[in-house]
């Protein structure tokens, strides 16, 4: 397992925004976490990567204990990690390249030939080659995003977790987003996406916990029938939707 919650509560300053949560995701698991506004699905992400503390059940994610982890490891454990945000968050100075390179540099690839392979590797596969040599502002927010994909596979990391990454986009861009790291999924690596977007469930399905009154549940059963034609067929539609609700 690569990250396991077990009766975690997730909480801002004193305040517990989801109490005993529960929560599994396997290597090459697809993971979704849907909510309301508020609910705390940043707040939950910020726990696996050790930007809030918990201190409460057992907390794994790989081989750390976060109910536990020291500051000082936090850094290495992040390496281990690919993390997407909602607002880019692209070095505006400088070049898709550039951006890319200074993370490589900061997490010790010495060699710039090598450099060089790793960049182009990573945005071949996010569809984003034409763009090495572009300024950030002179992309789409779609362009965008996917160089924030590209830049949080850079190292291989065991986790990505992304954080409403298809959230600033419009539908067509939100969906390329999801395309690309769901393939990232399905050759090994763990992917946590947060979205307000729950048509990529049908047609990226994953894993499925919902945010909503203090609570984390997993509720990917309640996703099968649209997945499935046979039930689809015995219920009418507005039966799957309501029951989704
Ligand atoms: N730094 C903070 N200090 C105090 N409270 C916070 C902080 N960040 C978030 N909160 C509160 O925690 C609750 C959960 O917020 P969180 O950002 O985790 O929700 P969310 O489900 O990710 O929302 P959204 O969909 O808007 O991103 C909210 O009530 C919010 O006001």
């Amino acid at each position: 397992m690569r990250i396991e919650y077990q009766n975690v509560d997730i909480a801002q300053e004193e305040h517990v925004i989801l109490k005993g949560v529960n929560f599994q995701a396997e290597a090459g698991e697809f993971v979704y976490l849907i909510g309301k506004v508020g609910t705390g699905k940043s707040s939950l992400l910020k726990t696996f990567y050790g930007e809030l503390d918990v201190h409460t059940g057992s907390a794994r994610v790989l081989d750390r204990e976060m109910t536990k982890i020291k500051r000082r490891h936090i850094p290495a454990l992040r390496k281990r990690l690919g993390i997407v945000f909602q607002d880019f968050q692209l070095l505006n100075d400088r070049t898709v390249r550039a951006n890319l390179d200074f993370v490589l540099k900061a997490t010790g690839w010495k060699k710039k030939k090598e450099r060089n392979t790793r960049i182009h590797e990573v945005l071949e596969q996010v569809g984003m080659t034409a763009k090495t040599d572009q300024m950030p502002y002179q992309l789409s927010g779609g362009e965008q995003q996917c160089v924030c994909i590209a830049r949080a596979i850079l190292n291989h990391p065991d986790i990505i977790l992304a954080d409403e990454a298809t959230g600033n986009l419009d539908k067509e861009n939100g969906r390329r987003a999801a395309a690309i790291l769901y393939d990232i999924s399905k050759a090994g690596t763990t992917v946590v996406l947060s979205t307000h977007n729950e048509e990529l469930i049908s047609e990226f399905p994953g894993v499925v916990y919902r945010c909503g009154e203090g609570r984390l549940q997993e509720c990917t059963d309640a996703y099968t029938p649209l997945l499935a034609p046979d039930a689809i067929e015995s219920k009418s539609i507005e039966e799957n939707i309501n029951e989704n609700n």
